[in-house]
C-alpha cells in the first residue's frame, strides 16, 4: 500500500487539505480527483456506501470517499448529510435560526469515510463523531460551518482553532483514524 497512491474522489479542497494533515506522518500518501458523483437521500451510511460504488465504478479502480453530517439533536439528526445545501442556501445565520424554537442546541459532527477496493466490491465505511453545539458564528469562516460548531468542553467553534487544535479531535480525524488501521492492514 505504501507505495501506491490511494485515491481520495472529493471536490472540496478543505477536506483534502485536513485528510493530508491528519494522515501526516503515516505513510498513506492520498492523490484527489474531482468527480461529480451523485448523493442519494437516506441514512449517512446509504448515502456514503453509494457515492463510493458509483466513485469506484467510474475509476474503475479502489477509492476512498467522505460524507461529512452536521447533526441536530433537537432535529433528530437533521439537517445531516444535507447539510451541505442547507449551508448554501440558509447560511450560516439561519443554521442558528432553524434551531430558534428549541432550547437544545446540542449537535454532532459526523464524518464516514468509505473505502472501496474496487468496482463490484461492498465499500467498508468508516465514522467519527465530534460532539458540540450550534452557535451564532464566531472565528475565520474559511471552512463550512466551522463557525457556528463549538466542540464540546473547548470553549471554542471549529473556526476559533487552529488547523492543529481541530485535527486533534474532528470527526474527521476521528474517522482517519479507523480508515489508517484498515489501510496499513491492506
Ligand atoms: O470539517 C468541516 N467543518 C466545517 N464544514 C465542513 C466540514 N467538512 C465538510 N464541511 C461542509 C462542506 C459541505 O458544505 C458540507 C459537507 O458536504 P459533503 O458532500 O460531505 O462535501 P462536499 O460536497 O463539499 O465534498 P465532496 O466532493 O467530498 O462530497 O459540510
Ligand atoms: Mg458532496
Amino acid at each position: 500500500m505504501s507505495d501506491k497512491k490511494l485515491i481520495f474522489v472529493t471536490g472540496n479542497a478543505m477536506k483534502l487539505q485536513e485528510v493530508r494533515a491528519i494522515l501526516g506522518q503515516s505513510g498513506i500518501d492520498i492523490n484527489s480527483k474531482d468527480l461529480d458523483i451523485p448523493e442519494l437521500q437516506g441514512s449517512t451510511q446509504e448515502i456514503a456506501r453509494e457515492k463510493c460504488r458509483r466513485a469506484a465504478d467510474l475509476l474503475q479502480g479502489p477509492c476512498i470517499t467522505e460524507d461529512t453530517a452536521l447533526c441536530y439533536e433537537a432535529l433528530n439528526g437533521l439537517p445531516g448529510p444535507y447539510i451541505k445545501y442547507f449551508l448554501k442556501e440558509c447560511g450560516l445565520d439561519g443554521l442558528n435560526k432553524i434551531l430558534a424554537g428549541f432550547e437544545n442546541k446540542n449537535a454532532w459532527a459526523l464524518c464516514t469515510f468509505a473505502y472501496s477496493a474496487g468496482p463490484g466490491t461492498e465499500p467498508i465505511l468508516f465514522e467519527g463523531r465530534t460532539d458540540g453545539k450550534i452557535v451564532p458564528a464566531r472565528g475565520q469562516g474559511k471552512f463550512g460551518w466551522n463557525p457556528i460548531f463549538e466542540a464540546d468542553g473547548t470553549g471554542k467553534t471549529f473556526a476559533e482553532m487552529s488547523e492543529d487544535e481541530k485535527n486533534a479531535i474532528s470527526h474527521r480525524f476521528r474517522a482517519l483514524e479507523k480508515l489508517k488501521v484498515h489501510l496499513q492492514s491492506l
